[in-house]
């Protein structure tokens, strides 16, 4: 079974999501030369053109291979393109690429995923609610909301509580942060987990201050307390931070993940399927943590192709701690694009056991919501801010 088609899709429709990523989704649609399909997810932030065109690119690579050879497929990509661990769109275009292989592999032998990974090690996949505070801008507006998602049945909750501070935070930004998380830990009780996002923003005194005062919260983790290639940054926050550190959504490959591992930089390790290097580097990048004893919870903030596939990996590997949500925050055509859905119940989602990937993509949305790739306007509050949170009160 050869690579005979590579076609991305960009999707996006009037309905805004909870950030402006969220409202995207770029698609890969693999055609075999037995006229069999596969899907994968690509990430989008502001730069779906360019992505979009390294997916044009990267296919010329993939383009009558063997569908089955996914690690050689990988590889020969890697020969070629010299600078694959350097090029945040290549590495985005080649996840998407392999990420439809095993849906390809999967389907073709009927079997999920999980059972070419060695099988479920768990059925059902612990889940983390982000997406959920949109609009939230003070304590009181997080209280409600956090309410909202206990409600829904989560056990666990991320946000980002620093409003539009950048690398460097006075004393007004950390109490209105301060407030924000104690309002979220009264409404959620004790026992639910709480996340803390910095989103790599933060100098390393100011990311330290910030642990200072968040740390009688108990957060699970602090995520990306400083910028993601601040080496120096991070090491200086280890030393002087009691909080866990949880980063790697923005790691392109097996061996950058190593800098941080080998060090003990991060103690829980988000990669992110859509840019790691899709299942075949996402699954080595797991194993590479459990052998430091780190745990894992893949970063899955874009569409339902990526949780879908996300939840086939996160329910084989041991070392899994949560698995990011975003579900119940899609917009509605996202929940809509796979068929049968995996709704999250009493914090976790049922791994499915359809082939490949899991779930089927329903082509008449994808028909429906395509358009063509155009540059994002860049407005004050960035693509990775969850929509309103940057206003002050
Ligand atoms: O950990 C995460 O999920 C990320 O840092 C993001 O990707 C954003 O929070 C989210 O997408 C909202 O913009
Ligand atoms: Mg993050």
């Amino acid at each position: 079974m050869k690579i005979q088609e590579i076609t991305p899709f960009v999707l996006s429709s009037k309905e805004r999501g909870s950030a402006t990523w969220a409202s995207t989704m770029i698609v890969v649609k693999v055609t075999t030369s037995d006229g069999m399909i596969g899907y994968g997810e690509a990430v989008p932030t502001l730069r779906v053109k360019p992505v979009f065109s390294a997916i044009q690119q990267v296919s010329k690579g993939y383009l009558g291979k063997e569908v089955e050879r996914v690690e050689r497929n990988y590889h020969e990509w890697y020969k070629q393109d010299f600078y694959l661990s350097r090029s945040f769109e290549s590495a985005t275009a080649t996840s998407a690429i392999d990420i439809a292989l095993w849906d390809l592999v999967g389907k073709e032998l009927g079997a999920p995923i999980h059972r070419l990974l060695g099988g479920k090690f768990r059925d059902h996949v612990p889940v983390y609610a982000n997406g959920w505070y949109k609009d939230c801008v003070t304590p009181e507006d997080f209280a409600r909301e956090a309410k909202n998602v206990v409600k829904r049945g989560y056990r666990a909750m991320k946000f980002d509580p620093f409003g539009p501070y950048y690398d460097w935070i006075d004393e007004h930004g950390l109490r209105q942060a301060e407030e924000r998380v104690k309002a979220v830990r009264e409404a959620v009780g004790e026992e639910v987990e709480i996340l803390i996002e910095h989103h790599g923003r933060f100098n390393a005194n100011s990311a330290i201050e910030i642990a200072k005062r968040l740390e009688k919260y108990r957060p699970l983790f602090a995520e990306e307390p400083v910028h993601h290639e601040d080496l120096e940054g991070y090491r200086k926050y280890k030393r002087h931070s009691n909080l866990r550190v949880a980063m790697g959504e923005r790691l392109v490959s097996l061996k950058e993940t190593l800098v941080y591992l080998r060090e003990g930089l991060v103690d829980i390790l988000q990669p992110d399927l859509t840019n790691i290097g899709g299942v075949t580097v996402a699954r080595k990048v797991a194993s590479l943590a459990e052998a430091f004893d780190v745990e894992v919870a893949f970063h899955n903030a874009f569409g339902s192709i990526q949780n879908a596939v996300s939840i086939q990996l996160a329910s084989v590997i041991p070392n899994l701690l949560l698995l990011e949500n975003f579900y119940d925050w899609f917009p509605q055509w996202k929940r809509d694009l796979v068929n049968n859905g995996t709704p999250v119940e009493m914090g976790r989602v049922k791994v499915p056991d359809g082939p490949g990937i899991g779930v089927e993509v329903n082509e008449r949305i994808l028909e429906e919501l395509k358009t063509d790739p155009v540059a994002l306007e860049v407005v004050e509050e960035p693509v990775w801010v969850v929509g309103g949170t940057w206003k002050n009160y």
